[in-house]
């Protein structure tokens, strides 16, 4: 059997660590690149364990780029999993190489999802975002509406959410992600982010989104003849991400379902007071210069909350407030880079 080639874009991440589990169970599939940060011993040990071919990170590397490491190993698939604007560049340098783009980092789409889209004209886009997964998996051309669920993150039990801490914020309720994402999770600008992929990914923009507890339920499409298909199963990436690897097959053995039980069907509406956030992007959808400041304004906004710079609420302000500024029309990527940079100086300002 010739192997699949696999190059994972954030692979001492959430999502790099998962999909060099899945692949160690597949057969037929090998890693020949991996790019990193700053995680040197993690770094060494997944390139010493899985026999990579070419590495390139902040702090050790056998080639001199991201691209040069993308030419050298041109693979079948691109698993781009780096958080933030930084994956943004590295998922559009990634589809020049490729074949497939399996992609978690939803930024991409945010940011540039009609450039995306268009620059991926020869390459396979396939989801690895859960809910994402779970709506391209049961789509068909009778949708009318798309669900996908929310988790509401860890201030969802929570009524005073101003002085919550960034030890509090980051203990997700459902899932163990990286740090950004699971920031984004309490805002709900990570959902805000969600609702836009969706829009760019399935071409559609009645996307409901509810609270969903337990996790289990992903996604849900309702048809144009009353039928409603709903994609269910444990809060795990790694079915997503083998998902991405093997469609159109399924070829990862996982004999674990959830029950059939009350618990796991609980939906509730989201709260226009506690996720302010959530609401401004769910209306900015279809505007892509404040789509790019909403990402950007966010980047920054986190990371000063993550140094205790700012409180938890202040998240949502900085970002709706430096969207509000920001206005323009969007061609290309230069003018995506343009926005971002001023979006985030407007941002930083606060
Ligand atoms: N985690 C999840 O379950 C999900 C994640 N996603 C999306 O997937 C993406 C990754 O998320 P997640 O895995 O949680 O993030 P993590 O923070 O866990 O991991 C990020 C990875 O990217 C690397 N990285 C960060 N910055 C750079 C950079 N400038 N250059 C090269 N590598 C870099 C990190 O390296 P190092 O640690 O070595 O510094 C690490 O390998 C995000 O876009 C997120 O929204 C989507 C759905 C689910
Ligand atoms: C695992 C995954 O897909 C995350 O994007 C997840 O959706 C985050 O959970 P929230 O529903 O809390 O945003
Ligand atoms: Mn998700």
């Amino acid at each position: 059997m010739v192997e699949k080639t696999v190059v994972i874009l954030g692979a001492t991440g959430s999502i790099g660590i998962q999909t060099l589990d899945v692949i160690k169970k597949l057969k037929g599939y090998k890693v020949t690149g991996v790019v990193f940060g700053q995680n040197k011993k993690l770094g060494e040990k997944i390139v010493k364990e899985y026999n990579v071919n070419f590495y390139y990170s902040q702090v050790l590397s056998n080639v001199s780029s991201i691209e040069e490491l993308l030419e050298k190993t041109t693979p079948d698939i691109v698993v781009a999993a780096i958080p933030g604007f930084n994956g943004v560049i590295s998922t559009f340098q990634a589809i020049k190489f490729t074949k497939r783009l399996a992609l978690a980092t939803k930024e991409a789409l945010v940011c540039a999802g009609p450039l995306l889209k268009k620059a991926c004209k020869d390459v396979e886009l396939i989801p690895v975002d859960s809910e994402h997964s779970a709506i391209f998996q049961i789509f068909d051309e009778n949708v009318e509406k798309i669900l996908i669920t929310a988790s509401g993150g860890a201030i969802r039990e929570y009524d005073n959410i101003e002085n919550l801490t960034p030890k509090e914020i980051l203990k997700h309720p459902v899932w163990n992600m990286g740090q950004k994402i699971t920031v984004d999770s309490s805002t709900m600008i990570n959902k805000a982010f969600e609702v836009i992929e969706a829009y760019e990914l399935f071409e559609l923009d009645t996307i409901d989104v509810l609270i969903h507890p337990t996790g289990t339920v992903h996604g849900a499409v309702f048809l144009k003849d009353g039928t409603v298909k709903i994609h269910f199963g444990f809060p795990d990436m790694k079915i997503p991400i083998s998902y991405a690897l093997t469609y159109p097959k399924r070829m990862y053995i996982n004999l674990n379902w959830p029950e059939f039980k009350g618990e796991n069907f609980i939906f509730t509406e989201v709260s226009e007071e506690k996720y302010p956030a959530f609401f401004y992007g769910k209306k900015i959808i279809k505007d892509l210069a404040k789509r790019v400041a909403f990402n950007a304004a966010d980047e920054v906004a986190v990371n000063m909350f993550l140094e205790s710079k700012i409180k938890f609420h202040n998240i949502s302000k900085i970002v709706i407030d430096t969207c509000e500024k920001i206005n323009g029309k969007i061609r290309d990527l230069e003018d995506v880079f343009e926005v971002d940079k001023l979006a985030r100086q407007i941002a930083n300002n606060f």
